[in-house]
């Protein structure tokens, strides 16, 4: 199964997260479906989305895990929902922008959709990090520490580097393919960690220590 340790020990995290990312592009829409809909059913379940009020989520691309089945029923619950926006004249960062039904969406440089820049640039529709409940974070990777990788950006790295301080801090939640587990992946300096990983199959969460 974790027949990818071999790649994390060499640190060649280039040829990993290429190997992950081809692991989750090569699922079946079945597959696809039905892990999607596992994952959406164990989210639903967690404390961390039940008392959000804004969560934040993405628009899947590339075999990604599909969050979006959460939508109807945070829409039911009134929570607000945002998603992540490249924020222009800044290198790798994010907007959290709402995402209503009206919002009006184009596809960012990725190919992925996203609210937009009219809309974005208008204060009243986004939401600083730090105001969020819970963010919804894309995994390319992940271990049984609930590290993570991600596209390699460091979008999600850079946006939340403010979670180092003292003050307001959302809770995160990465998502994933249960295919996407490796035995163990480097921590870098920059990583903000992740108060819980979820997949199809299973919850993750850190053990603590210090
Ligand atoms: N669905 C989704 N939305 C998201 C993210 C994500 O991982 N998934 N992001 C999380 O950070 C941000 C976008 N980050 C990204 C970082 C790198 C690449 C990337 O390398 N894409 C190409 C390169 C193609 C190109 O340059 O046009 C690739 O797939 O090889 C894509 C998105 C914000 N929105
Ligand atoms: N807070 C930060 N300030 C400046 N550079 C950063 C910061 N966080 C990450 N980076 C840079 O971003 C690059 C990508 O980091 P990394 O490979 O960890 O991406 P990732 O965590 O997989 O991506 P993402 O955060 O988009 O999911 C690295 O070169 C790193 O130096």
């Amino acid at each position: 199964m974790n027949d990818t340790a071999v790649f994390s020990i060499s640190g060649d995290k280039v040829a990993l997260r290429r190997e992950l990312r081809r692991r989750r592009r090569i699922l079946s829409l079945d597959q696809q479906k039905q892990a999607a809909a596992a994952l959406c059913q164990r989210l639903k379940q967690l404390p961390e989305i039940r008392r959000a009020k804004r969560i934040s989520l993405y628009l899947p691309v590339n075999g990604e895990i599909d969050p979006t089945h959460l939508i109807p029923w945070l829409r039911q619950r009134k929570v607000s929902i945002y998603l992540p926006v490249l924020r222009p004249f800044s290198t790798n960062r994010l907007w959290f922008v709402a995402y209503h039904e009206s919002t009006p969406m184009v596809k960012n440089r990725f190919g992925i959709a996203e609210p937009c820049s009219r809309f974005a640039a208008e204060r009243r529709n986004r939401m600083p990090a730090w105001a969020l409940d819970t963010l919804i974070v894309p995994l390319v990777g992940f271990d049984k520490q609930a590290n993570r990788m991600g596209m390699g950006g460091g979008f999600y790295d850079r946006s939340l580097a403010f979670m180092r301080y003292q003050g307001p801090a959302p809770t995160l939640i990465g998502v994933a393919h249960a295919c996407q587990q490796v035995a163990t992946l480097p921590v870098e300096p920059w990583d903000i960690p992740l108060d819980v990983v979820v997949s199809d199959t299973m919850v993750i969460r850190p053990i603590k220590t210090g």
